[in-house]
């Protein structure tokens, strides 16, 4: 996952491969809820783990429901109907899925057994209306206090006396997730008699209501329905788990993917999309058909989907989005692709979701440089016809960094020139889909030439490797320590025994390594070799056998295939001036030899081995030497590069130092 305050996307031209979906968000936390009021254990299988299941997941916990893990599935061991919990203090972020149903199924059970429950969320959440399914528990006799501001999480559930004695009435046009709520806390009333609940007025997002009948069902509830007016859960019914259950891949997040597939996928290689296909139960997987009319070409089969190009431009679409209100955010962003301007209509409900979303839609389209009308109820988006790069807010909303991921696409448009782009906050994707960026860059591609890199050159013991590993961390950039292919290859020498001397032997050998490497740590074929790297007989040999034209160049391409999305940074002695030259930002790291060695030193004294300061700072000038004078290659910074002295610096204001010329060089 992204942890970074922003993530650039450079260019992107296509998209090729495939990916699999995390679970679904809707159908995770129902299943997890239903599994906690059900009696016994409920095995998920392929549960989303993201904020919002989390949270639900911590509130079961709380709850007293068992959850363990078993092999990649999570068993819920439920309550059986039965508070084993008078009180608690549930934090449910901002997930709406567990807000709403949590509330309804806590304040029942609180109503029927006794007991108080805080619920509470995200600054954000405490802005999304929950007073019509206050209202509606209110009227069946549940005891519910605002904490707050009257209409709106937090809450206290506070006992009550329920009963069903007439109909539950529910207004559904701000949210479907208040019928959901009722319906799955339906059960716990009808021990003498049928609940029926009405729904008064317009409901909206109706297709959730179908996955929470369908999930319902799955656990033994079988509902009547009068078409969307009124459902009645009859006389009796009782959580049965079905023991077993799979979570769909979302449907929702498929979304992106198939826009991917629509803007960048060549019908000679699709884009394959594993997980869930055209018969899933949620209704986002409505979405393929509004990116067929604007030119998908999609086909899928059990669980899975296929896209690619059609038409292109996109064809523009003027459609009433109410059945798929997350989906079609994807669709805003498609419409920038479009033949004409594209209307997306009675999405009221937009405005009431992790932000006023159509708000924030046309503010970050329009800093593209893209036409937005915006209504109380539509979007209307224009194609691009000119574009600026862009910092893209995305107000805590994982759907917002999601669809704009899509945007870096624009240079496909003929005329445009194209941008990098900026995501803010990306981190944010952890709502419903923690690896987005991970599964985009999987299969999303970029000219090499656009991929940024950032080099960072110098001696022995200057502090590159740390400074690369942090300014890597802050830009969310791969990393690439080419010391270690060096070493490495140097170590394997040693091991093989093949001689110093042998340049031929060398090369080969470097050639065919079987290195692997992982976030501060380095494969050597299935062994570690981390720590054997840093010995100071495989830097002497490092330092000798990296003198070779024949080694330098065996590791060239391996070197190359570093650069990948989103960007790379990458530490050695030669990445300015040999293997990247046109590298974004060359920093060449220096500090006297005086510093270098004392901290060689205390590093090696810190791991308990032993080592002469005169010593060392001999050996470190020698090095030196050889580095400067080497006919390959020799350690020099490039003509471009800043010269960075960090003997009296902290690593801190060296990494600020470099992100501030990262920053200079960024059109943001
Ligand atoms: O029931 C559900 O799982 C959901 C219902 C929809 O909300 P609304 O009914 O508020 O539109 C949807 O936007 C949300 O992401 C999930
Ligand atoms: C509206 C959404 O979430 P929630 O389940 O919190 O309502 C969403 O995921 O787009």
């Amino acid at each position: 996952m992204y942890t970074t305050a922003f993530l650039d996307l450079p260019p992107l031209r296509s998209a090729a491969g495939s990916v699999r979906l995390p679970g679904s968000k809707s159908i995770s936390n129902r299943v997890l809820l239903l599994a906690g009021l059900s009696a016994g254990r409920t095995r998920v299988h392929d549960l989303l783990d993201s904020d919002d299941t989390r949270v639900m997941i911590e509130a079961l916990r709380q709850l007293g429901c068992g959850i363990e893990h078993e092999g990649r599935a999570l068993v819920v061991t439920g309550l059986g109907g039965r508070l084993v919990t008078r009180q608690a203090q549930l934090f449910l972020g901002n997930a709406g899925t567990a807000m709403r149903p949590l509330v309804a199924a806590l304040a029942v059970l609180s109503g029927l057994q006794g007991g108080r429950f805080e619920l509470s969320g995200v600054p954000r959440m405490h802005e999304r209306p929950i007073g019509d399914l206050v209202d509606a528990l209110r009227g069946l006799g549940c005891q519910i206090d605002y904490l707050g501001q009257d209409g709106y999480p937090p809450l206290r559930l506070a006992g009550g006396t329920p009963r069903v004695d007439a109909p539950i009435r529910v207004r559904g046009d701000v949210s479907s997730q208040f019928l959901t709520a009722l319906l799955m806390a339906a059960p716990m009333l009808s021990s003498q008699s049928p609940v029926r609940i009405e729904v008064v007025g317009e409901l909206i997002s109706k297709p959730y209501i179908e996955i929470t009948l369908r999930l319902l069902e799955r656990f033994g509830i079988h509902v009547q329905r009068d078409g969307w007016q009124a459902f009645t859960v009859p006389a009796g019914s009782a959580y049965r788990s079905p023991g077993d259950i799979h979570v769909e891949a979302d449907a929702s997040s498929a979304s992106y993917f198939v826009a991917l597939g629509a803007i960048a996928s060549d019908a000679t290689a699709p884009l394959r999309i594993e997980g869930v296909g055209a018969d899933s139960i949620q209704g986002d997987i409505r979405f393929v058909d509004a990116a067929q009319a604007m030119g998908a070409v999609v086909r899928s089969g059990p669980n899975w989907l296929e896209v690619h190009r059609g038409a292109w431009p996109l064809r523009a679409l003027d459609l009433d989005c109410n059945h798929i209100p997350d989906a079609a955010m994807t669709l805003a962003v498609m419409a920038l692709y479009a033949d004409g301007p594209t209307t997306l209509r009675n999405i009221a409900s937009w405005r009431v979701k992790e932000t006023d979303r159509i708000a924030a839609m046309a503010t970050e389209l329009r800093k593209l440089g893209a036409e937005v009308v915006e209504g109380a109820d539509f979007i209307t988006v224009h194609p691009l016809r000119e574009v600026r790069a862009a910092a893209i807010h995305t107000y805590d909303d994982h759907r917002v960094a999601m669809c704009f991921s899509l945007a870096a696409f624009h240079g496909l448009v003929a005329g445009l020139e194209p941008q990098p782009l900026r995501i803010l906050d990306p981190r944010c994707v952890a709502k419903t889909f923690p690896d987005y960026f991970e599964t985009l860059f999987a299969v999303a591609r970029a000219a090499t030439a656009d991929i940024p890199v950032l080099t960072i050159d110098g001696p022995t013991a200057s502090g590159k490797g740390t400074l690369a590993a942090e300014v890597a961390r802050a830009l969310g950039y791969h990393l690439l320590d080419s010391g270690a292919l060096y070493r490495a290859t140097a170590l394997a020498a040693l091991e093989a025994g093949v001689d110093a001397d042998d340049e031929a032997g060398l090369a080969a050998l470097a050639a065919g390594l079987p290195l692997r490497f992982e976030p501060d740590h380095v494969w050597l074929a299935a062994r570690d070799v981390s720590d054997d790297l840093r010995r100071e007989d495989v830097g002497a040999m490092a330092s000798r056998i990296s003198a070779f034209p024949a080694v330098r160049e065996a590791l060239r391409q391996r070197q190359l295939d570093f650069r990948r999305l989103p960007g790379l940074v990458a530490d050695g002695r030669d990445m300015g001036t040999v293997i990247f030259p046109d590298a974004t930002l060359k920093v060449f790291l220096t500090a006297s030899a005086e510093t270098r060695a004392d901290r060689r030193h205390k590093q090696l004294i810190s791991k308990g081995i032993s080592a002469n300061l005169a010593t060392l700072l001999q050996d470190l000038q020698a090095r030196d030497a050889r580095d400067r004078s080497r006919s390959t290659a020799p350690l020099k910074p490039a003509e471009d590069a800043q010269l960075l002295d960090n003997s009296a610096l902290t690593i801190e204001a060296s990494v600020a130092q470099v992100l501030e010329w990262w920053a200079q060089r960024r059109p943001f």
